[in-house]
């Protein structure tokens, strides 16, 4: 009996667990797809054995079923799934950047036939969509389970096994301690870049220098404000108590340094990057998950369509895996320059040594 895995939602995080799973010994993965063209690419991009525009079709005799859809349409789907036969002892779970509202969901509806247990893989990007879609996404990240007190641990115990196709490591967390952690670690942080980037936007419109030197730290400080702003709007809502207090705590943050600076106290200023230094500095090294970095590669471009299929072409031949490719033309002496992106340390390094040996001006 083969094992079936519904996935509701192949985007992103979806899709990438889809890959994990799909292919092992005695698995079969269906993705449910809500517009009749995105079936078809699902199938077509190969993350899934099989799709379909039927959620009762998903689901029937799955043993596992995903919800992977952005936070604010969970609580529907969980609706539509209790009213669907469902495989007896079929666990459900969801990938959620918010676990308390999903989980007080879980305990108004209750299910004869399936069990909840609450997930949230904490690993992903800015980027959105199957497309984005990668097999080594959860390699090494933390994986939150909140199961609650009614899940029998035979069920823990299989969704643990299951995931362990992610190889990622999963930690068991209460609902509401987890929206308070990723609020101040994730959400908050989203926020902020966000509206970085806009104060930054703005003064950019009475001058363009603004974008034109906006390289370095500042690119990388605000990766994550160019994340998905439907998935962004649902988690913020989701979590919103939580985010209420944690602004006034960053405001606090903001009205100390804004102190600081009007007392000119350079002691005070020197203490917090200090205190800021001293924390990051144990911060656990380069794990993938949340506001995790990539591992950039920079090299000249004399004539960039032709070099982006090419560089493109000469990684994928040597197995090399490109997260991201990103030509930056701003710099006023050089034609461009490509920035290649890379999940792994390891693939950098290898992208390196072959493009040197190529003949390309390559630097970290
Ligand atoms: N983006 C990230 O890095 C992470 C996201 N998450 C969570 O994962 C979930 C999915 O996010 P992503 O994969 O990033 O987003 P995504 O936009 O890549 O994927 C969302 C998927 O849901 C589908 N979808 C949209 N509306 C739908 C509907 N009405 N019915 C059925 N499917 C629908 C989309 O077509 C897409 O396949 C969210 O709940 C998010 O909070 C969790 C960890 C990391
Ligand atoms: O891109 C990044 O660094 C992220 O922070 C990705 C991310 C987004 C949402 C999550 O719930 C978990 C991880």
């Amino acid at each position: 009996m083969k094992l079936k895995i519904a996935m509701i939602g192949v985007g992103l995080i979806g899709g990438s667990l889809a890959l994990c799973f799909k292919g092992k010994p005695g698995v079969s993965v269906m993705g449910y797809a809500h517009l009749p063209e995105l079936k078809d690419k699902y199938i077509a991009s190969g993350v899934v054995d099989d799709a379909t525009l039927s959620l009762e079709e998903a689901v029937q005799d799955a043993d596992f079923i995903f919800l992977c859809v952005p936070v604010g349409l969970l609580e529907s789907y969980f609706q539509k799934l209790a009213k669907l036969p469902l495989k007896k002892g079929c666990i459900i779970t969801d990938v959620g950047s918010t676990k308390a509202s999903i989980a007080a969901c879980a305990e108004h509806v209750r299910m004869t036939d399936a069990y909840f247990i609450g997930g949230h893989p904490m690993a992903g990007s800015e980027r959105a969509g199957v497309d984005a879609a990668s097999a080594v996404l959860f390699e090494n990240a933390y994986y939150v389970l909140t199961p609650s007190v009614h899940v029998p641990e035979e069920a823990y115990s299989r969704l643990s096994e299951l995931l362990a196709y992610t190889r990622a490591q999963i930690v068991r967390v209460e609902p509401l301690l987890h929206d308070d952690i990723v609020g101040a670690i994730s959400h908050l942080p989203h926020v902020i870049a966000v509206a970085l980037v806009n104060q930054v936007r703005e003064y950019n419109e009475s001058n363009p220098l603004y974008k034109m030197l906006a390289a370095g730290g500042f690119r990388d400080i605000t990766r994550i404000a160019s994340s998905d702003a439907i998935v962004w709007r649902d988690i913020l809502l989701s979590n919103r108590e939580v985010l209420l207090g944690l602004m006034k705590d960053w405001n606090s943050q903001m009205s100390a340094f804004t102190d600081m600076l009007e007392q000119q106290d350079g002691e005070g200023i020197e203490e917090a990057f200090r205190q800021a230094r001293e924390f990051r500095s144990v911060l656990p090294e380069r794990r993938k998950g949340m506001i995790s970095s990539l591992y950039d590669l920079y090299t000249d471009v004399q004539d960039a369509p032709g070099m982006i299929g090419k560089i493109a072409t000469e990684l994928g031949a040597n197995d090399i895996n490109l997260s991201n490719l990103e030509i930056i033309e701003n710099r006023v002496d050089v034609p461009g320059i490509m920035r290649l992106s890379f999940r792994q340390e390891e693939d950098m390094e290898r992208a390196r040594t072959l493009l040197a040996s190529l003949g390309y001006q390559v630097w970290v």
